[in-house]
């Protein structure tokens, strides 16, 4: 349980500079560094909460997606380890807001009407859109209530834990870290031959083959596209083919279960272990939870508790005198008796479970209790560049070979403490090694399966050295070639640049917030989304992605159709439309591009659409950054550069 507010001792401001890694000469000045960017992000977390409860306007508030108000109690119950698990939606069955409020997120709810209330730690256990679950200890205080997203103090204790056990390890576990830290060579034996499961293409086979032949670390790069889940799938294959136990891991849910609904098609031991809840549907029968109930030994289990509640029954009985006393004593003592027995069965069974696996999907961070001390002889680490340095070593004191995945030219994990980032906690293990060891300890793979060529030209020949190759079954593909779909000016060509420029198309802050938005750069987007529908497209094909939080709502508000995705880059990461609209929003007089300038954001966002990319921006205020005049350069050369003029808006 996270302590949240209300157990958090007042800290001191650390005023001084954050160390870098570049003098940490030693494994102690190393792990040093962590810890202190790690305590830094810690107190940014904390301070962020502190200001977000002090926002006075509720409407305000909600808009930063990590806080919901005025919500009442519909409903509670007893589960998940006896916990409470409280019920919340808002008045009159509305549906809730946008928020960032997820499955496993550490919160605090408190009395709405209470800006003093400290309120209650909890853990959101459900989410629909009309009510959120929270799992809590203490029953909160109030009529009403407030949920706020709380610092995450659990993970933080794993992560230095950890890093303890990383600075003292001996023996293998020793080799790897210094191999990591970069004190030790790397070391690959001779690539073999591989028989694939898989038909994978020859950057793949390439791929799989040197991961394969690292004796420690080995990291696949992943450029859009690329099949970076498919491959790593087949060297899991293949190493548990030869007889190993493999750990595979990411930081967020929904790429384990990318990776883990793969792997399940290949193998037949394959266990997730996460609260079912994180876990999409349709792979649920592969949790510990589902494994663990549909033991067979589970049935003594459910004899124990029928003997349980009818000890409990009998104790409940009207005993009197000394001896009623001592004999029902004797009946509670039995129960614990058989309560613990239950308990052992329970760790007997879990052992069975992990026992049997020859792969075990979990996210980075993973439940040290329930794992013990398993090793495992490769762990494989997908979306590695979404991982700062400390969250990673509570997989890697458990790996004795590790396989990073992942692409560091796009978003890199997200840290809230400028300070830490500034002084390297933006930056991953993967993206360090690639820095630092270059092509001895990676393999890019090239062939590409989601976008037109002319969409993957401008990002191949910017961030991937012009490798990347269009599969020929996406090379030449557009919107009109899809079923049902007219062509037109819109769907027959993949690329276009609308250029606002002299349109008077400005950038305003959002009333009472801090975020940007453009209007008339909406109202254009609103227009072009009615033209793709008229040409046959259909609102689950599209996407239309904006940089600033504000332009995002304000085109949720105009485009009232569900089934269209609307969102930051974020938001947007590892997915993929037939058709992308960017409204880059950004439009002032002083060329001002604020966070466009981290491009790696905007290749994530250039790569999203297989069919058609549109993007909307003002050539004057981007054009000064170098990036975006070679962005503007490409889109003219390729003839797809229009001006808002010859547009309706
Ligand atoms: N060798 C291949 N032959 C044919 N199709 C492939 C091959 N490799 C990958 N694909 C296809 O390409 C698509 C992307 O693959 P995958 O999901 O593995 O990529 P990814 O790199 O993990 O994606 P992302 O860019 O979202 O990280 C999938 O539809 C997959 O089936």
């Amino acid at each position: 349980m996270p302590n949240g507010s209300k157990n958090t001792p007042a800290r001191k401001a650390n005023t001084k500079r954050p160390p870098s890694l570049d003098h940490a000469i030693t494994v102690d000045a190393y792990f040093d560094t962590l810890a202190d960017w790690l305590e830094r992000e810690a107190e940014a977390e904390r301070e962020r909460m502190v200001r977000r409860r002090q926002i006075r306007d509720q409407t305000n508030v909600e808009r930063t997606g990590e806080t919901l108000v005025r919500m009442d109690l519909l409903d509670h119950n007893t589960g998940l380890a006896g916990r409470l698990v409280l019920d919340f939606g808002k008045p009159g069955e509305k549906p809730l807001p946008q928020n960032r409020l997820k499955v496993g997120s550490p919160v605090v709810v408190s009395d709405n009407a209470n800006p003093a209330d400290k309120g209650v730690p909890g853990v959101v256990s459900a989410r629909r859109p009309h009510t959120l679950q929270v799992a809590v200890d203490v029953w909160p205080e109030g009529d009403r209530f407030r949920i706020d997203l709380s610092p995450d103090e659990t993970t933080r204790r794993r992560q230095v834990a950890a890093m303890a056990r990383a600075r003292d390890a001996s023996g293998r576990a020793k080799t790897l870290r210094d191999v990591l830290i970069g004190t030790r060579p790397l070391r690959f034996s001779e690539p073999k031959e591989v028989d694939f499961l898989t038909s994978l293409n020859p950057p793949q086979q390439d791929a799989v083959r040197f991961a394969l032949s690292a004796k420690d670390v080995a990291i696949i790069h992943g450029p859009p596209g690329t099949g970076k889940t498919t491959t790593l799938a087949e060297i899991i294959y293949q190493c548990v083919l030869r007889g190993e136990r493999v750990l595979a891991c990411a930081s967020s849910n929904t790429a384990v279960d990318n990776l883990l609904e793969r792997l399940v098609a290949m193998l037949p031991h394959v266990l997730r272990v996460g609260h079912p809840a994180r876990v999409f549907e349709a792979l649920r029968g592969h949790t510990l939870d589902e494994l663990v109930d549909a033991d067979p030994s589970n049935e003594v289990i459910r004899d124990i508790r029928r003997e349980i509640q009818g000890l409990m029954n009998a104790a409940s009985k009207d005993f009197r005198g000394k001896s009623g006393h001592r004999q029902r004593r004797e009946i509670q003592a039995e129960a614990n008796q058989l309560r613990s027995q239950i308990r052992a069965i329970e760790r007997s069974i879990i052992r069975g479970v992990l026992d049997r696996s020859d792969v075990v999907c979990t996210t980075t961070t993973i439940d040290d209790d329930l794992l013990g001390d398993r090793e495992f002889d490769t762990v494989v680490m997908d979306e590695a560049c979404q991982s700062t340095l400390p969250s990673i070593w509570q997989a890697v004191m458990r790996a004795d070979r590790l396989i990073l995945g992942g692409d560091h030219q796009q978003l890199p994990p997200t840290v809230l403490s400028n300070e830490a980032a500034g002084a390297g906690l933006r930056e991953s293990l993967m993206q360090r090694m690639v820095n630092r060891d270059g092509e001895e300890v990676f393999r890019r793979l090239t062939v590409q399966y989601r976008m037109n060529e002319s969409i993957m030209r401008f990002s191949s020949d910017m961030f991937y050295d012009s490798s990347l190759v269009a599969d020929a079954s996406v090379k030449a593909h557009r919107l009109c070639d899809l079923k049902g779909v007219d062509t037109t000016s819109l769907t027959e060509t993949p690329l276009m640049f609308i250029d606002t420029a002299g349109a008077e198309f400005d950038e305003e802050l959002e009333p009472d917030g801090e975020s940007k938005r453009n209007p008339k750069e909406a109202n254009l987007v609103v227009n072009l989304v009615r033209e793709l529908f008229q040409a046959g497209i259909c609102a689950n094909q599209i996407a239309v992605i904006a940089p600033y939080a504000a332009q995002v709502r304000l085109l949720r508000n105009r485009l009232d159709a569900p089934e269209l995705e609307i969102d930051t880059v974020d938001g947007f990461q590892g997915r993929e439309k037939e058709v992308v609209i960017i409204t880059m929003t950004r439009s002032n007089s002083i060329g001002e591009i604020g966070f466009l300038a981290d491009t790696r954001r905007t290749n994530v966002a250039l790569t999203r659409a297989k069919r058609k990319l549109i993007v909307i921006g003002d050539s004057a205020t981007l054009g000064i950054n170098g990036f975006y005049e070679s962005m503007l350069e490409y889109f003219d050369k390729a003839d797809s550069y229009r001006s808002v003029f010859e547009f309706d808006s």
